[in-house]
């Protein structure tokens, strides 16, 4: 399983740079989730991954092999890797043992041999017993298991998975979701995610980078981006959180001092004393019938695990709506007090932001 690192790589559509300075350091056996907006260049990286795209800049390494750079280029053949697409692009006249066979035929093995890989693949995606059926004859998410198959059968060091779930229903999702982790635990394949779903890639993910306007905003393991965001773009990405302009007074060993309503906040963080955003997630809210750190109205509500999932607007403090869980339901237009229990505070100017995007990542088995 490779190491995957990319340096300084930019590519650019006619004219228009699509991908800038992109350092990712990804250790062997990791599930990488690329996440961002529609646009942000997740595909365009995954495709330079797979070789299907050149860079214009930088450099693309698996291990100490240079994959792609100005002066070299490894076809996708030879890189060891494996893509599942949204499409699931099977061959629609054969079976389902005839697509994952398909893809052995150009290996060298017994007859025997293959069939038994190919029996194998097909238990572990769950699919033996419809191992005669034709692609037509299948639901979505079984089409999407056999593209799954046909992949890992060949047993690539790397699997470069693209949006492979967008055509699924949610329960689909969720079991596909589970299955992918399985999947990387027992083959100890590396794992890239392309996806726009923040809820997906926290499914799943060893890491994930967030990516908007081609760009590395942060890269990191699920809990460090939801806890330690480093731009509000990553607050607000990440755990559905929201961010709250607030004036930092006092900074000291990680710990940032905010004057809230008539009370003196200490929070973790990396603000230097002045304007700073507040990430906050549902959690680190809880409604208070006191003096409360801030004020809020009521917009919304719904029903949710038993608790109401409230969204309410801050008086005076921003435009970001905030949500948090409560017990009972509460007319809209309420107003009520919120006391803040935790978040983490960055610094307000954007250039200040905290962590730059090249972070090598701790080598440890994700299996
Ligand atoms: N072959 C191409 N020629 C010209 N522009 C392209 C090409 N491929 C992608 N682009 C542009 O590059 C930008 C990034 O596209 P990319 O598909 O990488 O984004 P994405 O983050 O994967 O988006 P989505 O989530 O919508 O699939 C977009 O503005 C897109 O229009």
């Amino acid at each position: 399983m490779p190491r995957v690192q990319t340096r300084a790589i930019g590519k650019s559509f006619a004219g228009t740079p699509v991908l800038q300075d992109i350092d990712l350091d990804l250790p062997q056996g990791a599930f990488l989730a690329l996440l961002g907006p529609s646009g942000c260049g997740k595909t365009t990286l995954l495709r330079l991954i797979a070789g299907l795209e050149l860079p214009d800049a930088g450099e693309l390494r698996f291990d100490d092999r240079v994959i792609a750079a100005p002066d070299v280029f490894v076809a996708p053949e030879a890189r060891d890797l494996g893509m599942v697409f949204q499409s699931y692009a099977l061959w629609p006249s054969m079976t389902v043992r005839g697509n994952v066979d398909f893809a052995l035929k150009t290996q060298r093995l017994s007859r025997a041999d293959r069939q038994a890989r190919v029996d194998q693949m097909l238990a572990s995606v769950g699919l033996a017993h419809l191992a005669e059926r034709r692609p037509h004859e299948l639901s979505g998410g079984q089409r999407q298991r056999v593209a799954l198959a046909r992949s890992l059968v060949l047993r690539p060091a790397l699997l470069l998975l693209d949006e492979p779930l967008a055509n699924l229903d949610a329960h689909l999702r969720h079991r596909m979701l589970a299955e992918f982790r399985r999947l990387h635990a027992a083959t100890g394949t590396t794992f890239v995610l392309v996806t726009h779903d923040q809820d997906e890639a926290m499914a799943v993910a060893t890491h994930i980078a967030v990516m908007e306007a081609g760009r590395i905003q942060q890269v990191g393991a699920p809990e460090d981006l939801y806890r330690r965001p480093a731009s509000p773009m990553v607050a607000r990405f990440i755990g559905h959180g929201a961010t709250l302009p607030v004036q930092v007074t006092a900074a000291r060993d990680g710990q940032c001092t905010l004057r809230m309503g008539d009370a003196d906040l200490s929070l973790p963080g990396t603000a230097a004393p002045g304007p700073g955003w507040l990430c906050l997630h549902r959690e680190d809210l809880r409604l208070t019938t006191g003096p409360a750190h801030l004020r809020a109205e009521i917009l919304s509500q719904s029903f949710q695990h038993g608790r109401y999932l409230t969204h309410v607007l801050p008086q005076g403090a921003g435009v970001d709506l905030l949500s948090l869980s409560l017990d009972r339901a509460l007319p809209p237009q309420t107003v009520i007090g919120l006391d803040v229990t935790g978040g983490w505070v960055i610094p307000r100017d954007g250039a200040a932001a905290p962590q730059p995007s090249t972070v090598t990542l701790p080598e440890r088995s994700y299996a």
